[in-house]
């Protein structure tokens, strides 16, 4: 018998779920028992995912907590937002691990989440419960959890960019401004008119300005890591590429430091923690440097003539701002290396 790890994923067919599936499939320590969908239940999955073929041979499942019982022990879900608000509490009390990649868990605020995601909160009894997944963070609280929300795309790209200097006290809180891009593998693949090629391509936007759902999260964390309030503006842009995102933020400094002390923060800050990758003075990050893998590259400059600090900080969004970061918790709560199943190398060029 297997003592792997059985790890079934909700909302498998999505851009979210199918990257679980890629990953999971090099992981030593899990086996994939169950892959559902609510729309093809019955049809094998790589009827749709033509890369599957002869690779993954599982047909998806319906949702059935009654079975997922007996074929899982871990359940990612990777849905819309809305979705596992109910769902997810069904499967922490059917004794499943869950790790949970919509917004629905990651805001304390039931009131935040009903503003900003316009959809009903969860029972704050269970968002109590889940752990914030910003795995290099926070992983003294995702080891040994049961239940992650793991973070969105553009706040883990953020977050890791702007928490050393924040969580030092170096940072006036009022003066944080992020510019952040994405590919199009962000918005899901569901079919948006924004989002037909002839749309996108040859194109840039702003999109969801001063009314992004990331705005609370990112200011929730920073809060929560200087100790008092943390206010953000945050811009969102589309760019006409698949995969990455690129965040800029720019920081006013409470008191002057040297280009070289804030560099040596960050590196002391992210010592062995192995996927956060801080470059050298004068060193700018791009998305292709980290795509398709589990990398954050970070690249800091500081302007002594402004006093500004500004952090560039790349991920793919869908492994580190997604199913990558899924793992990386997954491994973390259950005491493995934090690397299993994810130490593959960008993909280049
Ligand atoms: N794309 C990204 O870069 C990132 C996405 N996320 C978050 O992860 C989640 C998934 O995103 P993504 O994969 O891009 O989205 P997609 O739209 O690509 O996929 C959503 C999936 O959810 C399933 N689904 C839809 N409705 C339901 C339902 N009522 N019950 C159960 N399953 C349902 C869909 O399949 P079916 O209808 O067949 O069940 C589909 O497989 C979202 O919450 C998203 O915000 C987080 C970080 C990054
Ligand atoms: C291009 C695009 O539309 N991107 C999405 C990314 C959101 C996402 O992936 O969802 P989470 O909130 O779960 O992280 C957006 O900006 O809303």
């Amino acid at each position: 018998m297997s003592t792997k790890l059985r790890a079934a994923i909700i909302g498998s067919t999505g851009y979210g779920g199918v990257e679980l599936i890629r990953l999971l499939l090099s992981h030593p320590n899990v086996e994939i028992t169950s892959v559902i969908s609510t729309s093809r239940a019955g049809v094998p999955i790589a009827d749709g995912f033509p890369h599957l073929n002869q690779i993954v041979t599982n047909t998806l499942d319906g949702i059935d907590i009654g079975q997922l019982q007996q074929k899982a022990d871990v359940v990612f879900t990777a849905t819309p937002h809305g979705v596992a608000t109910e769902l997810a509490p069904k499967l922490v009390d059917a004794g499943l691990k869950v790790i949970d990649l919509s917004g629905d868990f990651r805001l304390k605020s039931g009131e935040a989440y009903e503003r900003w995601y316009k959809h009903k909160p969860a029972d704050p009894a269970y968002v109590e419960k889940a752990v914030y997944g910003l795995s290099e963070v926070f992983a003294d609280e995702v080891r040994g959890a049961g239940f992650i929300s793991n973070p969105g795309c553009f706040p883990t790209a953020t977050l890791l960019g702007l928490v050393p200097v924040v969580s030092e006290g170096w940072a006036d809180l009022s003066s944080i401004i992020i510019d952040a891009k994405t590919g199009v593998s962000g918005g899901g693949r569901g079919l948006s008119l924004g989002f037909h090629y002839s749309e996108i391509n040859e194109n840039l936007l702003a999109y969801k300005v001063n009314r992004h759902q990331h705005t609370p999260e990112i200011e929730q964390v920073l809060s929560r890591v200087a100790g008092e309030a943390a206010v953000v503006t945050f811009t969102t842009h589309l760019v006409p590429m698949t995969r990455g995102i690129l965040s800029t933020m720019y920081v006013n400094l409470r008191e002057m430091h040297t280009e070289e002390e804030i560099i040596n923060l960050y590196r002391r800050y992210y010592e062995g923690r192995r996927f956060v990758r801080i470059r050298p003075a004068g060193k700018w990050p791009a998305t292709k440097e980290v795509w398709g893998s589990n990398y954050c590259d970070i690249g800091i400059s500081l302007d002594q003539r402004t006093g500004r600090l500004t952090i560039i900080s790349v991920i793919d969004n869908l492994v580190k701002g997604a199913a990558g970061q899924a793992i990386q918790n997954l491994n973390l709560l259950m005491g493995w290396d934090e690397g299993a199943g994810l130490a593959f190398t960008p993909v280049y060029p």
